[in-house]
This record gives C-alpha cells, structure tokens and sequence, in this order.
C-alpha cells in the first residue's frame, strides 16, 4: 500500500500563532510540515526564512519540515536551511545554475533534496540528477500564492514523473503543491502522488482533524500501483 503523507503548507497559517498552528496541524494527523520561502524576486512575494525553520524546532517541532525554496539563487541559503532543522530542501531547477551541485550541496548538508517544476517547466532535466534526488515536487499552481486553482495538466504531468520515478527504481517522493483539496486529492494520488502540500484546504477550515480525516479517506479509495517511499 501507498505510504501517503499530508504536509500542510504554512504559508495558510496563522503567522501570529505559527507554534500553535503547526502543533495543532500535526496533532490533527499531518505528517510533515510544508516550509514555503519566498523571496519577492523569484516569486513574487516574501515569507520566512531559516530564522522561522529554527524557531520552529526550538517550540518542539520534531516533525519532518519540507523547505520549498522559491528563491534564486539557491546556494547560499541551503546550509542556513540545514542548520535550522530542515530535513527536505527543494529548489526550482531554473533558480540554480548548477543544478547537480546545489542537489550535492543540499545533501552534504545532510538534508534530503528535490526539484521543483512550475506548471510549464518540462521534467528533462530530472534524469541527468535522478540519483540526487530525494523528492519531486510538482507545482500544480503558478508558485507565488496560497488559495489558487488546481491546474488539471499536472495531472497528466503526475503520470509522466511517476513513470520515470518508478523506472529509476529508487524511493523518491513524488509531491504535489497547489489547490489540493478533499475534492480532488484522490484523482492525484491516482494520479502518481504520494504526497500532497495543503494550505488554504486545511488551514482555512475550523477542523483540522475532520479535513485531514476525510483527506486520508478520500486516499484510502484512490486506486493505483502502490510505491515504496518512505
Ligand atoms: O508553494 C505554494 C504556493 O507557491 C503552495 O505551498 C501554496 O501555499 C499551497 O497553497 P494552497 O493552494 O494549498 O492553498
């Protein structure tokens, strides 16, 4: 069976209570949290930096934190990152010059690493580094803002990263970010992914635990060839 995890995106958090937020989503049965950084010149718009990530783990958050970085360029933060507690570190392949070395970097750091595509970003360049990766991260919204609309080719683009996931015969998570709600989250696990970022779907709702809930539900019912992450 499919190990699924829920990571919600904070950016749909309440800022002024990120503590209690991040511990009330992991108490309601989120698995990881989803760390968006953004820097107002790759994307346009400003988030939280390592400083957060840290605080974050000084108020006892011992949960897996997944940093999509949506900056550029990428090298000079990944260490302050992997300092601050980061266990994924994911960056949009346009936002480096060296892709095979910032992978590198991000692993010597002794972090998990990932790519990110944007909806019109082809996944050439994923074979050439298959054996740095860790996690792909599919943007199935333009990255820059919560509350958008799914973009239904990603899940055409799902299939395509599953297949060449599946023939590189390593476990690599396969995430998908952006408009992901109970409504369709089974149609992209059907789909090819095994991991789902959910901002507005969960913080935007008062129970945590029955959004969740009935995400897992919806999961359980998605049908499709079970794949080894972990
Ligand atoms: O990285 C991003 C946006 O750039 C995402 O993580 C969004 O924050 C997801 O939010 P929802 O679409 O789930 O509200």
């Amino acid at each position: 069976m499919t190990d699924y995890k829920i990571a919600p995106s904070i950016l749909s958090a309440d800022f002024a209570r990120l503590g209690e937020e991040v511990d009330a989503v992991l108490a309601a049965g989120a698995d990881m949290v989803h760390f968006d950084v953004m820097d107002n010149h790759y994307v346009p718009n400003l988030t939280i930096g390592p400083l957060v990530c840290e605080a974050l783990r000084k108020h006892g958050v011992t949960a897996p934190i997944d940093v999509h970085l949506m900056v550029k360029p990428v090298d000079r933060i990944i260490p302050d990152f992997a300092e601050a507690g980061a266990d994924y570190i994911t960056f949009h392949p346009e936002a480096s010059e060296h892709i095979d070395r910032s992978l590198q970097l991000v692993r010597d750091c002794g972090c998990k690493a990932g790519l990110v595509f944007n909806p019109a970003t082809p996944l050439d360049v994923l074979r050439y580094v298959m054996d740095k990766i860790d996690m792909v991260l599919l943007m199935s919204v333009n990255p820059g803002f919560g509350g958008q609309k799914f973009i239904p080719g990603t899940l055409d683009k799902l299939r395509e990263a599953r297949a060449l996931i599946d023939a590189s015969g390593r476990a690599i998570r396969l995430e998908v970010d952006g408009g992901v709600k109970t409504d369709n989250i089974r149609a992209v696990a059907e789909a090819g992914a095994d991991t789902f970022v959910a901002g507005s779907a969960i913080f935007g709702t008062d129970d945590y635990q029955k959004t969740i809930e009935n995400m897992r539900a919806e999961l359980a019912r998605a049908q499709r060839p079970g794949t080894t992450a972990s």
